[in-house]
């Protein structure tokens, strides 16, 4: 049974419980453990998978948030930075799922939340426990 940590941006919280939903539900199908911390914003998010990962307490990590664009350029900061820091933990060799949505409006992020075509927290959920299998593959 592998550990897991969710670790979410809850900025739009009422976009975030619907990742989180299916992030969970794809966790506890595969018949593992996973615990949930919260951060303010996505840019925060690959700083904490890169604290809780030196602790050596979870297997695996599944980043979930939602960035939609608004007047100024932080969208891209937010949305190009938070990726870029999570893939380079992915190079790192840390089993990660990246589960932050970013568009354009809300009616983007609810139809990938979690509806009846998508489900990107079960997603992020269900590759991270994909390069867990990998890295367990090659140690
Ligand atoms: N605008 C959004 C943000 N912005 C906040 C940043 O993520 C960060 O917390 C702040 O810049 C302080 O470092 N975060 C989201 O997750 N989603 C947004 O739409
Ligand atoms: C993605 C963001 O940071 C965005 O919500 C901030 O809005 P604005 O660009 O209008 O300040």
């Amino acid at each position: 049974m592998a550990r897991i940590l969710i670790v979410e941006a809850r900025f739009y919280a009422h976009l975030n419980d619907l990742l989180l939903e299916g992030a969970t539900a794809a966790i506890e199908e595969a018949g593992h453990k996973h615990e949930v911390i919260t951060v303010p914003g996505a840019l925060e998010i690959p700083g904490a998978v890169a604290l809780a990962a030196e602790t050596g307490r979870y297997d695996a990590f599944v980043a979930l948030g939602v960035v939609i664009r608004g007047e100024t350029y932080h969208f891209e900061v937010v949305s190009n930075e938070s990726a870029r820091g999570l893939m380079a933990l992915a190079m790192d060799g840390i089993p990660i799922g990246n589960g932050i949505l970013t568009v354009e409006d809300e009616a983007q992020a609810l139809a990938r939340a979690r509806s009846t075509e998508k489900d990107k927290g079960g997603e992020a959920a269900k590759a991270a426990l994909a390069m867990l299998a990998l890295k367990e593959r090659f140690a």
